[in-house]
């Protein structure tokens, strides 16, 4: 879009904004932010003009002033929302009514949107027009460019698809003139990156958004069920989002929605959403960028399935001593059972930064982990209720930290390049050496995984509860040893990962 086309359509959405019945706080502009990489954004004037009532005309005063907590930037009347119940309302036939109404919400609303696109005489015209055409959500990304995520697990998130047959399905069937696949994805996309859940109009309530992960279910902050509809929401879909720089929250009062501040802003500040608290991964899938603001949330995942092949092998000490034997495939059932019974089993398990609040190594990943290594006696005591999974701390044994470790160390094996090179590679990118806004996101998402890892594994190494009830293999006085064992420099390793050769199969992927 050429710099003039941008402008343009930026005044004719401000314009209609106000024949909609939009109220704009005179304090607050719509920016062109492309210059910093985020489109268009929402910011408080550094300064602001209005007539002087002293004098009779073309005098101003010129004001510099920020927002109070909880100040009105702008409200919007519910009839400016572009969400299915508004179109059907202006436009709908029976039929289209009926297919609309049995379809899932973003569907539906990919419909809605597509279908206003295409009438000359939309209501919403000039705020279709300053969406975008394009985004950098990983559902466009070439083949080429998702393999830079290397072992990232979004790479199994992104649904393309899954999306493909919910198009052939449900929007096919519409016979929508001019639309094609690539089509239901942009608008689907910008849905996902735009689009809010919002309560219908009985209830009074903050709305988290824009569409972010709370609000995927209908359950309101208070625990009762609300009924809640997608919609695009002129104006309050232009502020952008930076993890914890949110000061800014989109409320509803019925009538009107409104935007406003939840902490004071300063003259020439940006005004920020809250998309939630994401990993990286996430908000390059579903927004297409990324801050380093948002590094704190990163997410590094392991499966299951890593796990069990793990505790099917014999685990060695660094010093290449048997730490504890693998499991029969028998085993591993009867111990997956329990822990599916004991609710700790999952497909796969989020390792964090640890946070007050969130220690990186999840408890059920801990008491998972513990099923399969403790001893038989516990085992069966757990297994007829005589005794139960101990409290996270009892969970933290020595040998479910060196498990960890060979865990942890199996999911780094799997990205094709180090830490250390990623490094590198940013660092060759900050001097100059060309790369493309994807690759360079890519390269980020998957060293700020890589990094989580680095940590838990440290986290796991340097768990020093007691061995007692564990499997620990019953070689000399093993479990002797390994307490005496200083936990970082000690490196679990599998049987198939300990190399032909030197050292101990990790060599050049040291984090
Ligand atoms: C809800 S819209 C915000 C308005 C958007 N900037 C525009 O010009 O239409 C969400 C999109 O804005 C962009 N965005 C939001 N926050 C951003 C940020 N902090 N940095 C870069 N891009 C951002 C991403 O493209 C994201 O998909």
């Amino acid at each position: 879009m050429e710099i003039d086309d941008f402008q343009a359509t930026t005044e004719a959405f401000l314009s209609w904004l106000s024949e909609v019945g939009v109220r704009i706080n005179a304090k607050m502009v719509l920016k062109d932010l492309r210059s910093e990489g985020r489109g268009r954004g929402v910011s408080l004037r550094s300064y602001f003009v209005l007539p002087d009532p002293s004098f009779d005309s073309n005098v101003f005063l010129v004001a510099a002033a920020g927002f109070e907590e909880d100040e009105l930037v702008f409200s919007i009347p519910r009839g400016a929302v572009l969400n299915v119940g508004n179109v059907l309302s202006s436009t709908g036939s029976t039929n289209w009514r009926e297919s609309l109404q049995n379809m899932p919400s973003w569907l539906s609303l990919t419909a809605a949107m597509i279908s206003e696109g295409q009438r000359s005489n939309s209501q919403w015209a000039p705020y279709l027009a300053v969406l975008p055409k394009k985004l950098d959500s990983l559902v466009f990304w070439s083949e080429e460019e998702l393999a830079e995520l290397q072992a990232c697990s979004v790479l199994q998130k992104i649904g393309r698809a899954g999306a493909e047959e919910m198009f052939g399905k449900h929007l096919v069937p519409l016979g929508i003139a001019n639309s094609n696949y690539e089509f239901y994805h942009r608008v689907a996309s910008v849905i996902m990156a735009y689009a809010f859940d919002i309560p219908e109009e009985d209830n009074t309530k903050h709305i988290p958004g824009p569409l972010d992960d709370d609000n995927d279910d209908l359950v309101s902050d208070d625990g009762k069920d609300e009924k809640t509809i997608l919609s695009m929401i002129p104006l309050a879909d232009m502020l952008n989002a930076d993890a914890e720089r949110n000061n800014a929250r989109l409320c509803c009062d019925n009538e009107e929605l409104e935007m406003r501040t939840i902490k004071p802003i300063a003259a020439g500040e940006e005004i920020f959403n809250d998309y939630g608290q994401l990993p990286r991964s996430d908000l390059l899938r579903r927004y297409g960028y990324i801050t380093e603001n948002y590094a704190i949330y990163d997410v590094a995942e392991i499966s299951a399935s890593s796990i069990i092949s793990v505790a099917g092998k014999k685990l060695f000490t660094q010093a290449g001593e048997t730490l504890v034997e693998g499991l029969t495939a028998n085993e591993i059932e009867k111990r997956v059972a329990l822990a599916e019974r004991e609710g700790c089993f999952e497909e796969s398990y989020d390792l964090v930064h640890s946070r007050p609040e969130e220690p990186a190594v999840p408890v059920e990943l801990l008491a998972f982990v513990y099923i399969l290594l403790v001893d038989d006696e516990t085992l069966e005591a757990i297994l007829n209720s005589k005794a139960s999974i101990p409290r996270r701390s009892k969970l933290c044994s020595q040998l479910v930290g060196k498990f960890l470790s060979a865990v942890i160390w199996s999911k780094i094996m799997d990205y094709t390049t180090t830490w250390e090179e990623d490094c590198g590679i940013l660092k060759d990118i900050r001097n100059d050496e060309p790369c493309s806004t994807r690759k360079l996101m890519a390269v980020q998402v998957r060293k700020g995984e890589k990094a989580v890892l680095k940590k838990s594994g440290q986290e796991a190494e340097a768990f020093d509860g007691s061995n007692a009830r564990m499997r620990v293999a019953k070689k000399k006085s093993l479990a002797r040893e390994s307490q005496k064992m200083p936990p970082v420099q000690q490196r679990a390793v599998t049987d198939d990962s300990i190399p032909s050769g030197k050292g101990n199969g990790f060599s050049g992927r040291v984090l």
